[in-house]
């Protein structure tokens, strides 16, 4: 996240970090968002290597144990059967992990409300972005869970002309597009909008400009959950 500021902890307790483990040690690679105790939502591209994945809830500092963090290891990767790694701009850009055992809800975790089917939210719908992703473009990931105020930019503006044109298609949302974004390392995570005084995750995060995380007029991407509803539920109710 570039912009914003650190959250209170646990202030968004369906966020989850994505690590992967290499040379015997777990990195955080993607958020998530904890949709039902053995499920996890976060971006196909996040999942393209399949490497050995656990997923964090209820953490705050990914590198620092403070004792509210549960550690899940993850059973099952329903990648969007659409979904091509080399056209991001197409869309499709979500996956279902399952959790090999489910996580304990508690005031450090809870489970996102998820948007209803078709959903979509006006221009400057009151939104924050959060997570572990760089604070600036090619900089370093946050060690504690930020968030930056990200308001929706209607399809209309983003996809027209000086901003992202043709590539925002309707099954994404657009939120932000000033000098607070998210960036690498923000990816799966949610998109937290406010909708009549409940937060929801109306997004997740996808792609920010190839020339800048926090490029003018190149708002944040995300997939728009509102989309995907049908598959979403026709995955996690077979499995
Ligand atoms: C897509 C992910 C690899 C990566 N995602 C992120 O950084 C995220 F945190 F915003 F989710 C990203 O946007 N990386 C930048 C550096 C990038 O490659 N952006 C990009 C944007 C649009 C397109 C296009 F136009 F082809 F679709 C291609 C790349």
């Amino acid at each position: 996240v570039v912009g914003g500021e650190v959250a209170r902890p646990n202030s968004w307790p369906w966020q989850i970090s994505l690590q992967y483990l290499s040379g015997g040690s777990y990195y955080h690679t993607c958020g998530g968002s904890l949709i039902k105790t053995g499920w996890v939502m976060t971006a196909a591209h996040c999942v393209d290597r399949s490497m050995t994945w656990r997923v964090v809830v209820g953490d705050h500092d990914i590198y620092t144990n403070e004792g509210k963090e549960q550690y899940l290891s993850v059973s099952q990767v329903y990648v969007h059967p659409s979904w091509n790694t080399n056209n991001v701009a197409a869309g499709y850009d979500i996956a279902l992990l399952r959790l090999s055992t489910p996580a304990t809800l508690n005031s450090y975790v809870q489970l996102a409300s998820l948007p209803p089917s078709g959903q979509v939210l006006p221009h400057n719908n009151n939104c924050y972005i959060s997570g572990w992703g760089r604070t600036q473009t090619g900089g370093q990931l946050s060690a504690q869970l930020k968030q930056a105020y990200l308001p929706v930019v209607d399809h209309n503006t983003c996809s027209s002309s000086g901003w992202w044109g043709s590539t925002v298609k309707s099954s994404m949302v657009c939120a932000g597009g000033g000098s607070e974004s998210g960036c690498q390392g923000d990816s799966g995570g949610p998109l937290n909008c406010s909708v009549n005084g409940q937060w929801v995750v109306h997004g997740v995060t996808s792609f920010v400009s190839s020339s800048g995380c926090n490029a003018y007029r190149k708002p944040t991407v995300f997939t728009r959950v509102s989309a995907y509803t049908s598959w979403m539920n026709s995955v996690s109710i077979y499995q």
